[in-house]
């Protein structure tokens, strides 16, 4: 469904070009879900934005990215237009991008609906929002958006990715303001929507517990690169990677009562990695000779580290 193929983002800063995405490269096929996890800045976000030709004014994308054979990257704006919202749909971080402040909730999910007679669209809508754990939905329905809380608003924002029955839905931490009782409610739903429509779904998050209860395959980003690609229950079960280890090492764990003392990883990850030769994750790796500050990993078999593939 989605192949992307040595995607770059370079942004221009003050008057030269600075690399935030680095050659990143994955596939999804139907009804799969995969998970783009990393710590804050190593790119989770752009690599979406990229996608969708969303990417700020200073940004430029560069490679690859064939959405059933086609590539978003370099098609006509009008045409991705069309994808948008029909068979790509997205889930933004802050739902108010999404939502129409003048418009009441039940209207702005109905439109997504639009080949349908009103009420049939009205009715689906409203039983959308009770999907997602909206109390009282047919009430709710006829309210605008700021009568919404923020954690409800939230859900509005899926309700309406999930009406469209996307064949791609992107995610960026689309669960992340919710509570938990809700949170697994929603990732139950959207892993769901997977199964039923065979919908592919791309998720970025920096929790892993969202990897754990929903996604098939995890892409583990740091500095712009892929370190590792792997099943979701390999990368839990033994991640090869050194930066995967810290990672998992770094998540607390219900299951691990005796372990109470969170590990994280020594050191702070490095700016503008990405334009740098070497491994990102060098400077803060037990397993770092010189060979990886000189040279860059390529990603083999899954993961980018020769130490560990030796
Ligand atoms: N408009 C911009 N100009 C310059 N650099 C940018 C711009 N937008 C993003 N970046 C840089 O791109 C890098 C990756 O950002 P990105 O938002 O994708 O990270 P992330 O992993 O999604 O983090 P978070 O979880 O905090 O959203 C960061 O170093 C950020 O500073």
């Amino acid at each position: 469904m989605l192949e992307i193929k040595g995607l770059t983002v370079d942004f221009r800063v003050e008057g030269r070009m600075v690399r935030a995405v680095d050659g990143v490269s994955l596939s999804i096929a139907k009804g799969q879900v995969m998970g783009l996890v990393g710590e804050s800045g190593s790119g989770k976000s752009q690599v979406l934005y990229a996608l969708m030709g969303l990417l700020a004014e200073n940004g430029r994308a560069g490679g690859q990215a064939l959405f059933q054979g086609q590539d978003l990257l370099t098609m006509a704006p009008r045409a991705l237009d069309l994808l948008r919202g029909k068979r790509i749909a997205m889930i933004f971080q802050d739902p108010m991008t999404a939502l129409n402040p003048y418009q009441r909730v039940g209207d702005q999910l109905a439109e997504v609906l639009f080949h349908l007679p009103k009420a049939q669209a009205w009715e689906r809508a409203v039983a959308m929002l009770e999907r997602v754990k909206i109390p009282d939905a047919a009430a709710r329905a006829r309210r605008y958006p700021h009568e919404f809380s923020g954690g409800m608003r939230q859900r509005v924002m899926i309700a309406m990715a999930l009406l469209a029955e996307p064949d791609l839905l992107l995610a960026d931490e689309p669960t992340t303001a919710l509570d938990v009782t809700i949170q697994a409610q929603i990732l139950d739903l959207l892993g769901e929507l997977a199964a039923e429509t065979q919908t592919a779904i791309l998720i970025v998050t920096h929790d892993l517990g969202v990897v754990a209860r929903l996604c098939d395959r995890v892409t583990v980003l740091y500095g712009g690169r892929v370190m590792e690609e792997a099943g979701a229950e390999a990368l839990f079960e033994a991640p090869r990677h050194p930066y995967s280890q810290g990672l998992l090492a770094a998540t607390p764990r219900m299951e691990a009562p005796l372990a109470p003392r969170m590990t994280t990883i020594p050191g702070t990850p490095r700016a503008g990695a990405a334009s740098l030769p070497g491994c990102p994750f060098a400077p803060r790796c037990a397993l770092v000779t010189d060979r990886c500050r000189k040279e860059t990993p390529q990603l083999i078999e899954g993961i980018a580290c020769r130490e560990v593939t030796r």
